[in-house]
């Protein structure tokens, strides 16, 4: 199984942000703003909280995969690095 790090996802959306590929999903999120990212942060993280409380491993996983790539998608929409964000680990 073809593993993907935090590190590469934010790569590839860092990429997807300058090239602007037809139908990225990415895009259209970061076109959304800031606003709309962050709910989508809120929306995942609800979602995670649910799951770990009422499912199964495979689905709070998912569901934290989802939260992680809304957070990218959040910090790309912000300008902000992963160096931004690790100093503060
Ligand atoms: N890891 C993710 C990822 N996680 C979650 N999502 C998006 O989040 C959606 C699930 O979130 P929601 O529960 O909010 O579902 P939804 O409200 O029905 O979805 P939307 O209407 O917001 O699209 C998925 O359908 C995807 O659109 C992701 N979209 C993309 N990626 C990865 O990001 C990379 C770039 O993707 P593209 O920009 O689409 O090329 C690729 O490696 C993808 O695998």
């Amino acid at each position: 199984m073809l593993v993907k790090t935090f590190d590469e996802l934010f790569a590839e959306l860092t990429d997807r942000a300058k090239n602007r590929p037809e139908g990225s999903g990415t895009v259209a999120a970061l076109d959304a703003g800031v606003h709309a990212q962050g709910k989508k942060v809120l929306e995942e993280a609800g979602e995670v909280w649910i799951a770990a409380e009422y499912q199964s491993d495979a689905e709070l996983s998912e569901e934290i995969s989802q939260l992680l790539y809304r957070v990218q998608v959040l910090m790309l929409g912000r300008g902000l690095t992963l160096d931004d964000v690790y100093k503060y680990l």
